[in-house]
């Protein structure tokens, strides 16, 4: 199987893939795509057959990009998750020093989690933006100049390709340092200026493997779905009244974050992940209630929990308590010679 994944080699979604990977005992062949919006193009068009993006972070929330990709376009469906525990270094080309970083390139993720060490000890160092830390390293690496520019013929840094590479890296970037895992310094041959740079020791990245529609996976008891929701029309309480559907049937949620759908200012969709299964029972009656009652509900996926915790349902919530209402119901109107 092809597994696209947003790279270079080196990146958190690269560590994340490996670890799908071997939790899963399966090979695949790793494609390195620099951009979220890429890699799930790759798999729309079908030259991969699953795509591994980062969608959340425990310290900076949501991915933006990730859920804007699957909120649009051709359907696409998560089929798993994988759990990342974060170790920022700051790494640097041999002989570089902390007193010669006056810029540093990361993604921008990576920055927002390691502003206090930054003002700590490099106050003054300007922000470079890059694709991925991974990029940002292989932007110091060997074939470019201490600047992090492009030395030679290696990469235009025009734009245009959104595989791999070095493309990525404009010609005009500068800076000292990178933001990246320890693996991209170690590939990239830099130095190791400082570790556990991250300002929250115990950040975790979520990543999500996606596929083409079909590939959902069976209930594990441990599962989530993702969808995201429109409302009919902006009015008081139309929010309230989607989340109702989900606590009416005792259904948890684990994420929830408001996304502009682009149609223009004050127009949002939501996108969510709750506990447990599209073939649960008390999932499919919530998820009939969003249809009813929304202009659209994207279904994204059911897919086993990371972390493997087991959905918490309420005695009123089990498949049986709903069958046994469904039952009920057929039953009356059975008795009353309606059926
Ligand atoms: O740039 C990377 O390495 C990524 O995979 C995205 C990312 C960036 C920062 C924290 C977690 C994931």
């Amino acid at each position: 199987m092809r597994y696209a994944y947003f790279g270079p080699a080196g990146t958190f979604t690269e560590q994340a893939l490996l670890s799908w990977l071997a939790t899963n005992q399966v090979d695949g062949e790793r494609v390195p795509i620099a951009t979220v919006d890429g890699a799930l193009a790759a798999l729309r068009a079908g030259t991969v057959d699953r795509a591994v993006v980062p969608i959340e972070n425990s310290v900076e929330g949501g991915v933006p990009s990730t859920l804007d990709a699957l909120s649009a376009g051709d359907p696409l469906e998560v089929v798993g998750e994988v759990l990342v525990p974060i170790t920022f270094v700051l790494a640097a080309a041999a002989g570089v020093t902390l007193a010669d970083i006056t810029a540093v390139g990361t993604h921008s993720h990576a920055w927002a989690q390691v502003r206090g060490w930054m003002s700590a000890n490099l106050p003054d160092a300007l922000y470079v933006p890059t694709l991925s830390t991974a990029s940002a390293a292989e932007g110091l690496s060997v074939g470019r100049d201490a600047g992090g520019s492009v030395s030679g013929s290696g990469g235009s840094g025009s734009g245009g390709s959104r595989s791999g590479g070095s493309a990525d890296v404009p010609e005009t970037a500068s800076y000292q340092a990178a933001v990246c895992a320890p693996v991209a310094a170690t590939t990239h041959g830099l130095e190791v200026l400082a570790t556990g740079i991250g300002d929250n020791a115990g950040a975790v990245t979520r990543f999500v493997v996606v596929a083409r529609p079909g590939a959902i996976p069976h209930p594990t008891g441990a599962d989530k779905t993702t969808v995201v929701l429109y409302q009919r029309e902006d009015r008081a309480g139309a929010l309230l009244e989607m989340l109702e559907q989900l606590a009416a049937r005792g259904i948890n949620m684990t994420r929830l974050e408001s996304r502009p759908t682009g149609a223009g200012m004050g127009s949002y969709c939501f996108s969510l992940d709750f506990e447990g299964h599209v073939l649960d029972e008390r999932v499919g009656e919530t998820l009939t209630g969003l249809h009813r009652i929304c202009a659209d509900v994207r279904f994204l996926g059911s897919y086993p929990r990371a972390d493997r915790t087991a959905a918490t349902i309420d005695d009123l919530a089990t498949d049986d308590a709903f069958l046994e209402a469904r039952s009920w119901l057929r039953s009356l109107r059975h008795r009353e010679g309606l059926t």
